[in-house]
């Protein structure tokens, strides 16, 4: 599996005397995957995540491999000098789209977050919530493939929580890497392929069956398939669970924020599964 970026025995400590706030962390974020950093307050979440976004270098250790990469910080500077429009168009052209592309990724994303209202308002005018939409947005304009996502649900309303997950999703499908820290453990529960524990200093990968089931609302989809199909990957790794039922039909359980992206791969399947219903689930 190719990786995004790895972290190989890295430490870091703020000034040459400070404590180490981590220390002999290995963790690899292969292509394709979702995972998911947790840990107490003030563990060192947000520097390993600046770590992993090349923002910040290691006091000792190797960081390997240079994705191109997008970050949402825990505190976006919500008082640039550009309109959310200009800000997007700006990062498009860094990241190498063209004058056109940038402006139509610019456009597109911010809409799809809720923003478009206020696109061409002064970013320093905006509200906490909607300079939120702003940071979301602006790391999906150039499709990264590193996404490093600092607590970037906190102050953004139902809607575009939601259109967020949807878009993690969609850029893991697409084969990119996404990290993120929540506060939340319901956010993406049960989505992320791996979990990280930073805690004393140290980074602990946790056992896949101590991961947190989801008790938000599940998709559930029923399905046919040729004779002896197996369902593709991308709806294996996002299914909570997958029961048979009466003449071949398959039950698939996975969370609403995955369903758009487990319906895509099941009808581009070679041959398509035949989706015969979807229903939502409350908590389970
Ligand atoms: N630039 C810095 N200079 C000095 N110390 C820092 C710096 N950034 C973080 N620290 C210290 O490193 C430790 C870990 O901070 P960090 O923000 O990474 O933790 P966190 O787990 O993200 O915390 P929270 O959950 O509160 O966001 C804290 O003791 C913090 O004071």
């Amino acid at each position: 599996m190719d990786h995004a970026l790895r972290l190989d025995r890295v430490g870091r400590r703020y000034g040459a005397r400070g404590p180490w706030i981590l220390r002999d962390v290995g963790l690899d974020l292969p292509a394709g995957t979702l995972t998911r950093v947790e840990g107490a307050n003030g563990t060192g979440k947000s520097t390993l995540l600046r770590l992993l976004a090349r923002l910040d270098a290691p006091s000792e250790g190797r960081v390997e491999g240079r994705p191109r990469t997008a970050y949402v910080p825990e505190r976006f500077p919500a008082a640039l000098p550009f309109t959310p429009v200009g800000y997007l168009c700006h990062l498009g052209a860094i990241h190498g789209l063209s004058r056109a592309g940038a402006g139509k990724a610019a456009g597109e994303w911010l809409e799809r977050f809720g923003a478009g209202g206020f696109a061409r308002t002064p970013m320093g005018r905006l509200s906490k919530g909607s300079s939120q939409k702003v940071a979301v947005a602006q790391a999906f304009v150039a499709a990264p493939d590193l996404l490093v996502l600092d607590e970037a649900w906190t102050g953004l309303d139902t809607e575009a929580r939601g259109e967020l997950e949807r878009a993690v999703a969609e850029r893991t499908a697409a084969g990119g890497a996404v990290v993120f820290v929540d506060h939340d453990p319901r956010r993406l529960a049960g989505a992320a392929d791996a979990v990280y524990e930073v805690r004393d200093g140290g980074v602990r990968r946790r056992a896949r069956e101590e991961a947190v089931v989801p008790d938000g609302p599940c998709a559930v989809v029923e399905v046919r398939g040729a004779v002896g199909a197996e369902l593709p990957r991308e709806v294996l790794r996002r299914a909570v669970s997958v029961g048979s039922g009466e003449a071949g039909v398959r039950r698939i359980a996975v969370p609403v924020s995955h369903s758009d992206v487990v319906l895509r791969a099941l009808l581009d399947a070679r041959p398509p599964w035949h989706v015969e219903s979807v229903r939502t689930e409350e908590g389970r």
